[in-house]
């Protein structure tokens, strides 16, 4: 994507064991780039959330592998770099899919080998993922110029989205936005309705920052908007992406997905997730009882950051000192409120026999 008509991904190497990423914490306030060195500060970058999102989580813990094998490329090394991440972030399975990806290459190699091929294959998983997410734009464009059909011509196409399924949350492109930004470039007519998704606002903050960059129209709404607009006729089609899909088409994302499944399956809204597959953990089948909900620091909720009108940045407290504070990060949408996954393959139902119809070969 481009910032100021410069052309970025969310990560890339630079050379000599540094990998760059954009500080995400930062954002839409100030754009920043750190460089990692090492296998701590790339558990910190995915910990701490200055890379987040599930495909681009995979991505930095690939590349954080290959930090830590220019430090250490014994078996001892390997195994500590993956056991490390791994421990990061316990929801997106994009997270143990690349470490597995990774420790099945790398584990066979003579150590000597090991730091050149973590390299390669680390961009191969970024390369990998940028293609995926413009397949899935295709796909999921189709799915917009479907509903553009049914307006008045001219008329915009409302999509509402929740938390950052964009390109920030991958390495290029996005899931969820993908076919918003491929519907874009087609010239359909459309204008995304962007939940602020707290604790965290990854909507207000990146998904709004991301989308005025493009000159995508959008509105900011307060997470609790969407069940009146979808009773209003004001939103066509949800799209949102997911950190876990379950072999049989539960989705687990952003806290508050659910809730705006339930308001779209109660008005007749189409309700689709975008999907890449190393997002689906084929190993499960009940997406409520089996896939790990992230509860993070409190302080989420109790606080909130921002910049204020004299430019500095301030966090401010919300609730009343003392009083108890809960904050999971992700919920699980069951597949009966999907209208349909957009995989880099095609747009299935939220079945088994659909996403086997696409992935044979998991059959
Ligand atoms: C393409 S990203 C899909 C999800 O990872 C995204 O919707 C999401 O929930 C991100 O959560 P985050 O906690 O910001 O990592």
């Amino acid at each position: 994507m481009r910032i100021d008509g410069a052309a970025y991904r969310t990560i890339w190497p630079e050379g000599d064991g540094v990998v760059a990423i954009i500080d995400q914490t930062r954002l839409p306030h100030d754009f920043a780039v750190v460089r990692l060195t090492g296998l701590e500060e790339a558990a910190h970058a995915i910990r701490a959330m200055l890379v987040r999102g599930a495909p681009l989580i995979g991505a930095a813990a690939a590349y954080g592998v290959a930090l830590a094998l220019r430090a250490d490329a014994s078996d001892r090394g390997l195994e500590r770099a993956c056991a490390t991440l791994l421990a990061t972030r316990p929801t997106a399975v994009n997270l143990r899919w690349a470490l597995e990806r990774m420790r099945g290459l790398l584990a066979p190699l003579p150590e000597a080998q090991r730091v050149g091929a973590a390299e390669a294959e680390a961009a191969a998983i970024a390369d990998e993922d940028v293609e995926i997410n413009r397949a899935i734009g295709l796909h999921g464009a189709a799915l917009i110029r479907a509903a553009a059909e049914r307006k008045a011509p001219g008329e915009p196409v409302n999509v509402l989205t929740h938390c950052n399924a964009g390109w920030l949350a991958t390495v290029d492109w996005g899931t969820a936005l993908a076919p918003v930004y491929a519907a874009f470039e087609q010239g359909i007519p459309l204008h995304v309705w962007v939940d602020e998704t707290r604790p965290r606002n990854q909507g207000a903050s990146l998904t709004a920052w991301e989308l005025k960059h493009h000159g995508v129209p959008h509105t900011v709404i307060a997470d609790n908007v969407g069940g009146h607009l979808m009773q209003h006729g004001k939103v066509d089609l949800c799209i949102v992406g997911t950190d876990r899909t379950t072999a049989t088409g539960d989705v687990c994302n952003k806290i508050g997905t659910y809730l705006k499944a339930l308001a779209a399956h109660d008005n007749g809204v189409p309700f689709y997730v975008g999907l890449p597959s190393p997002t689906i953990d084929w190993t499960i089948a009940d997406g409520v009882r089996e896939i790990p909900i992230e509860e993070r620091d409190g302080r989420e909720v109790s606080e909130l950051t921002g910049r204020t009108a004299d430019g500095r940045i301030e966090t401010v407290r919300v609730t009343p000192d003392g009083s108890p504070v809960a904050n999971y990060a992700f919920d699980v949408t069951p597949a009966r409120l999907v209208t349909g996954l957009i995989t880099e393959r095609g747009v299935c139902p939220a079945t088994r026999d659909g996403l086997l119809g696409l992935f044979p070969e998991r059959g």
